[in-house]
């Protein structure tokens, strides 16, 4: 791990999907993202969900939960629940996991230093923040320190409410407030076309009318619309692939094309 600072764009890795229920999982990539990091001495930031954890969290106090385009519907007094699933239990999962693999880390929310600015998305979803920029003094910081950042998609409004942002959309937020490159983890090798099978580049045309289809939707198309924004501000494509074959995650961390898909407009 370098701690002086690195000439490289620093990369951001989402995690997302059920990836936070399994403890070998966990450990395989973090196997993997610990060799990426020794290697490439690049600067690295986590950025995570844990949908799964706050569906389990809300179930196990007998409430209930609904998604609208892929956005969970978030209800003002169910946010200090949801927060701590995401911002507590999922971020310090995953900070436990780091350093069990010799990764000196520091788990954030969107909150921290300023790092992004929230503000209310649609008062029909209730407490769901959508990102308008931000700062990336702290994050840098951290970098050049030699530091991982573990960063989970709670923000915080200007005026002190706590909002449960999409973490696709936290992720290529902040992929854009640090110029960065970007690599979203889900369940699913890369994203799928009408036959199921993966679309290795995925141009902003075919993925409006995959869209239209439906063939691309609920949370993946959450996901492509984020990516389809940041490959514009960014002027380089977003690669969507798989946490579960850590054997595949060099190739696609270094940007290479054989395995998930790319993204560009
Ligand atoms: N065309 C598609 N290709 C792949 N996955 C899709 C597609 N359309 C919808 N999905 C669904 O989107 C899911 C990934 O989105 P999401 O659950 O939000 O992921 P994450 O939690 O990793 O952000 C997949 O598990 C799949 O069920
Ligand atoms: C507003 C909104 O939808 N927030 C998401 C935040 C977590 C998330 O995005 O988790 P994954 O990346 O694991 O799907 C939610 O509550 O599920």
């Amino acid at each position: 791990m370098t701690t002086q600072p690195s000439s490289q764009s620093p990369l951001v890795i989402k995690l997302g999907g059920t990836l936070l229920e399994s403890d070998k999982a966990l450990a395989a990539l973090f196997t993997t993202l610990k060799a990426f990091f020794d290697d490439s001495g690049r600067p690295l930031l986590l950025v995570h969900g844990g949908g799964v954890l706050v569906d389990n969290q809300l179930k196990a106090m007998g409430l209930t939960s609904t998604k609208k385009d892929g956005l969970r519907v978030t209800p003002f007094d169910q946010i200090p629940v949801i927060a701590g699933a995401l911002a507590g239990t999922a971020n310090k999962l995953l900070l436990a996991q780091a350093i069990a693999h010799g990764i000196n880390s520091v788990g954030l929310c969107l909150a921290d230093g300023g790092l992004c600015r929230v503000s209310q998305l649609d008062p029909e979803l209730g407490a769901v923040g959508q990102i308008e920029g931000g700062d990336a003094t702290l994050v840098s910081t951290l970098l050049n320190g030699g530091f991982l950042p573990v960063i989970s998609s709670i923000g915080i409004t200007f005026d002190g409410q706590l909002m449960n942002v999409n973490a696709d959309q936290a992720a290529t937020a902040i992929a854009e407030i640090l110029d960065a490159d970007l690599v979203m983890l889900s369940d699913v090798s890369g994203i799928l076309d009408g036959k199921g099978q993966r679309i290795a580049e995925l141009s902003e045309a075919d993925a409006i009318e995959l869209m239209q289809q439906n063939i691309i939707k609920d949370g993946m198309a959450v996901k492509v619309k984020a990516a389809l924004k940041a490959t514009k501000t960014l002027g380089k494509p977003v690669a969507v692939g798989s946490w579960r074959y850590p054997e595949q995650l060099l190739s696609l961390l270094a940007g290479e094309s054989e395995h998930g898909t790319r993204i560009s407009h």
